[in-house]
């Protein structure tokens, strides 16, 4: 098992990302079976299955948040991660919830906000925002971190149409500067020429603690 940034160790990254037979066990249940995947610059890849095929699971785990049980992680370059959840304090307003973003990062919180339509909801405590408005602010955050490579979970979860339609020229936008992405969806998504992975269902696969 190993995850690297860069790799110190031996391992070569021919791409921006490379995930080479990653296995992983959620308790007793294997969720990822030997996944392999990789990204270049301007790519954007959606990843499909059904629930609980592993998806979240695989970005995590990409992000560094999981350990894996055996396979490599490489990547070449700093990443943001959207989870599902929107992590937004709901006493704060907009802006000051993007505060840190805007100082660790080094996108614009006003093109931020313009690209996602959030420009006259900055002053608005979070607890005020719909659930569509708080999804886009929680993407405002990726844009802000100014990282290279984006593991995007579900963003269009809660989304109108027309906000649709924003994230799509925003992730347009990001690939047209070098950046990628990995996106999990179960519904579809303007992502222009994109490649697919799909994860299958493990879930008949017996847990250790049966057979
Ligand atoms: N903390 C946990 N402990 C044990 N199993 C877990 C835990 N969290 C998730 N799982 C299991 O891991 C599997 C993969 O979950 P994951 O959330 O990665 O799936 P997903 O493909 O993202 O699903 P969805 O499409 O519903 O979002 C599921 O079977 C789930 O029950």
């Amino acid at each position: 098992m190993n995850i690297s940034a860069q790799t110190g160790d031996g391992l070569t990254a021919q791409h921006l990302l490379d995930v080479r037979d990653l296995t992983v066990f959620r308790g007793d249940r294997l969720v990822l079976d030997g996944v392999s995947l990789h990204l270049d610059a301007g790519e954007a890849m959606i990843l499909t299955g059904p629930n609980g095929a592993g998806k979240s699971t695989l970005l995590r785990t990409i992000a560094g948040l999981r350990t894996p049980d055996s396979g490599t992680v490489i990547r070449k370059t700093e990443l943001a991660w959207l989870g599902h959840q929107d992590a937004l304090k709901p006493g704060l307003t907009l802006s000051q919830n993007l505060a840190l973003a805007v100082k660790l990062g080094s996108g614009s919180l006003e093109e931020a906000l313009d690209a996602l339509d959030l420009t006259t909801l900055a002053d608005l405590p979070a607890r005020l925002l719909s659930s569509g408005q708080k999804r886009r602010a929680a993407f405002a955050r990726v844009m802000l971190s100014g990282a290279p490579l984006w593991l995007l979970d579900e963003p269009s979860v809660g989304l109108d149409v027309a906000s649709i339609d924003r994230l799509g020229a925003v992730m347009a936008t990001h690939r047209q500067k070098g950046g990628a992405m990995i996106v999990t969806t179960h519904v579809p998504l303007p992502l222009g020429e994109a490649r697919s992975h799909e994860l299958p269902s493990l879930a008949n696969v017996e847990p250790l603690w049966l057979s």
